[in-house]
């Protein structure tokens, strides 16, 4: 049972317009154990209607509120949050399984984006530009966009509804959140503080329960402005097509199958770190993990026994207990989609270094797997398996490679290691993706853009740029002046 400093954070009902409504119903379950840990609603597209309303009623007064008042009140959510960072990351790694130090620095992360966006709610800056017309003035005013959609996945239940939330409600936005049905609890967490941080009724509804009439009131209601999703290319496709009716603004943030380069020229302690952190990290569930590692033929042995070594080290079991590493995957259905990776690269000529089965612990738990031998023919290499398996590829040159690395429809996150300083700026600037680690594999920080090219999504989180997805540009000519 989770024990709680403030149980009432856990939380078995949705908010739509200040209130908390339906009866629970859809299990949520912790992954590690089987354990059935809340209830929540089933929401359809009455409910979800509701909310949009709800939203769109909330939408004026808070846009009229002064970006100070909502700055003041972002800032004590943010505040809110932090100081419950244990209980949040508690329910977190219950119904999400990653081990509790990530989940504690996932609220950390979380709460940095309520932060950024409390301090640039200040900062939302117009222009003026020189009239080409006589006796005028030309001014540029940003103005939010309105009701905002977002769509959340499991693999962060925390950050990627305030990395959505945060710069739209600064912006004057107001919101209706759905959070993937594994792990709605960390999010009806975060809207009970923002409940107690003082945002009036309806500017953040929150609904669980059916994704697909959801998703569909979400796309296609007039008032909506803005749908914001972060998962599958698949689903983000579709979304996509349903806000065209109504010729709404989309983010989205969709699959990756980010290449992790080692030259033969780099620090190889600091490659193998890095290459632990870009494919272990939530299990290999993020969008950002590396799901192919090319290693230049000088250095691939070495660097293949130092990172097999590595891995077989590493502790698996529930998040929650001491020096646990590696938690359980989401679900069976994720352990099947990785068991059917590794089978697929081990018929066709793959070498299974470490790993490569089920977990002892069973149902949800995988081995830390290493494969080597593996080659461009796999399923490895062109599906993202988003789970705790490192495919190796041999290369020889700095053109195959970058070749290699492109070769895909996604373009998120990209890493490479080489002291070259030449190399460096080459070898980023090829690289077709949204964000580049050199020598580094970590990307995600509050005050950097995050997002992909090609199939891997539309717009940038996070930042300055995060901002402009939840603003329009308002041109105003006055003329008349006689100046
Ligand atoms: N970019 C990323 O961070 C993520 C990528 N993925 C990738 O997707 C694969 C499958 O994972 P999965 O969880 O099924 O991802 P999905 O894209 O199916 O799910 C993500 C979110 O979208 C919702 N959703 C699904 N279909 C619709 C719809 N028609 N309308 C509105 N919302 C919808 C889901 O709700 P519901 O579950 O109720 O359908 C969930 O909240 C993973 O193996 C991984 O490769 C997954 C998660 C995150
Ligand atoms: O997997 C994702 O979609 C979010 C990546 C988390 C991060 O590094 O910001």
């Amino acid at each position: 049972m989770l024990k709680l400093n403030d149980p009432s954070l856990l939380k078995s009902q949705c908010y739509v317009d200040g209130a908390w409504i339906g009866a629970g119903i859809d299990a949520v379950d912790n992954p590690a154990t089987g354990e059935v840990l809340a209830k929540v609603p089933r929401f359809g597209a009455d409910e979800t209607t509701l909310a949009v309303e709800a939203a769109s009623r909330a939408f004026k007064p808070w846009a009229k509120k002064s970006a100070k008042e909502r700055s003041l009140i972002l800032r004590k959510w943010f505040d809110l949050i932090m100081a419950n960072q244990e209980d949040i990351a508690q329910i977190m790694t219950a119904e999400q399984g990653k081990p509790l130090a990530e989940a504690r620095g996932e609220v950390a992360y979380a709460a940095s984006f309520v932060e950024f966006y409390a301090e640039e709610a200040k900062r939302i800056y117009g222009e003026t530009i020189p009239s080409p017309f006589p006796n005028s003035r030309i001014i540029v005013q940003k103005q939010p966009v309105g009701v905002c959609a977002a769509i959340t996945p499991w693999n962060f239940p925390a950050a990627m509804i305030t990395r959505k939330c945060a710069p739209g409600l600064a912006a004057g936005c107001t919101f209706v959140v759905k959070p993937a049905p594994d792990t709605p609890l960390t999010a009806l967490a975060l809207v009970e503080l923002a409940e107690r941080a003082g945002f009036p009724a309806g500017v953040l509804n929150l609904v669980t329960g059916d994704a697909v009439a959801i998703g569909k009131v979400m796309t296609t209601h007039p008032a909506v402005r803005f749908v914001g999703f972060t998962g599958s290319t698949p689903v983000g496709k579709l979304l996509m097509q349903q806000a065209a009716s109504t010729v709404k603004k989309v983010g989205l943030e969709l699959g990756g199958n980010a290449p992790f380069i080692v030259f033969d020229d780099a620090d190889l302690d600091a490659a193998v770190q890095g290459a632990i952190i870009a494919k272990y990290r939530n299990m290999g569930q993020t969008c950002v993990c590396t799901n192919r590692l090319f290693v230049q033929d000088g250095i691939h042995d070495e660097f293949v026994a130092k990172f097999a070594g590595e891995v077989a080290r590493m502790k698996v079991g529930n998040g929650v207990e001491i020096g646990v590493v590696q938690g359980p995957l989401i679900n069976e259905r994720a352990v099947e989609k990785v068991e059917r990776h590794v089978a697929d690269a081990v018929a066709n000529g793959a070498k299974v270094v470490v790993g490569g089965h089920r977990h002892a612990l069973g149902r949800t738990f995988f081995e830390p797997t290493v494969l080597s031998g593996v080659t461009t023919r796999m399923l490895v290499t062109n599906e993202e398996t988003f789970g705790p398996v490192a495919p190796v590829y041999r290369f020889t040159t700095e053109d195959e490679v970058v070749q290699m690395a492109n070769d895909t429809p996604f373009g998120l996150a990209a890493y490479f290691y080489s002291k070259d300083l030449g190399r460096a700026f080459r070898v980023a600037e090829e690289l077709e993706y949204g964000m580049v680690g050199i020598n580094s594999a970590i990307l995600g920080t509050e005050v950097a853009p995050f997002g992909g090219v090609k199939e891997s999504g539309l717009g940038r989180e996070g930042s300055l740029h995060g901002m402009d997805e939840f603003v329009e540009i308002k041109y105003m000519l006055v003329g008349g002046l006689g100046v």
